[in-house]
């Protein structure tokens, strides 16, 4: 069984293959070295859709994409849809853990959450999505080296930093777990998903 992602962030397939140990996960960039889109919108879900609905119109296959982001509180909302890109369009994920930061600095409402929307494009159907959080709070400075983007900078509510656990621990609590587990009881869409011949030979 074969799943395509279409995402070319590496810390997310990185998740994926570990949520999804018994699927073989092949993100986009295997099939197509080129593949990006513009992301125009202004919500999780509506960049997860263009992303999904665009790669599953290029291969003809059913795709799945992630649109996530660190959602802050006391910066209404900030960096939100624009997490990857907090520091500038091409910043690295230090780049914006130093941004964010500088931005928190001296303040006390630390509380954030992580949000994960995943969207479904099958040809021929209606693209569907699942919502995913984590909610928890941003530390003063980072603990930990595990993880991607703001994860060494998080510490959920239940006490985990997600910087000094395994990729195998953030597997079964975080945003992407929660999304991915509303997929999976889409049970009809999930079996369309896994039963199809992802990407032909690769
Ligand atoms: O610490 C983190 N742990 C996570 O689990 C996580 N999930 C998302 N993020 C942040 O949000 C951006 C997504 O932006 P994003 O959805 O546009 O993805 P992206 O541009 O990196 O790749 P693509 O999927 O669009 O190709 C990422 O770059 C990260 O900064 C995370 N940070
Ligand atoms: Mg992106």
């Amino acid at each position: 069984m074969k799943i395509v992602i279409a995402t070319g962030n590496k810390g997310k397939i990185r998740d994926f293959k570990t949520i999804f140990s018994d699927v073989e996960v092949i993100g986009i960039k295997e099939l197509l070295p080129d593949f990006e889109v513009e992301e125009t919108e202004d919500t999780f879900e509506g960049n997860a859709v263009l992303k999904a609905e665009s790669a599953s119109k290029a291969l003809g296959l059913p795709v799945i994409s992630d649109d996530s982001g660190l959602c802050v509180d006391a910066l209404d909302g900030a960096p939100g849809v624009y997490s990857a890109r907090y520091a500038g369009l091409g910043a690295s994920d230090e780049d914006n853990n130093r941004k964010l930061l500088a931005a928190l600095t001296d303040v006390e409402n630390r509380s954030a959450r992580f949000v994960c929307v995943i969207a479904l494009a099958i040809p021929g159907r209606d693209t569907r999505s699942y919502v995913g959080q984590l909610h928890g709070e941003i530390l003063e400075s980072s603990a930990g080296e595990g993880g991607f983007g703001y994860d060494p900078l998080f510490k959920t509510l239940q006490g985990e930093h997600l910087g000094m656990i395994s990729t195998e621990q953030k597997g079964e609590i975080s945003h992407r777990r929660k999304a991915l587990e509303k997929l999976k009881h889409d049970a009809s869409a999930f079996e369309i998903l896994l039963n199809h011949d992802g990407g032909a030979d690769k």
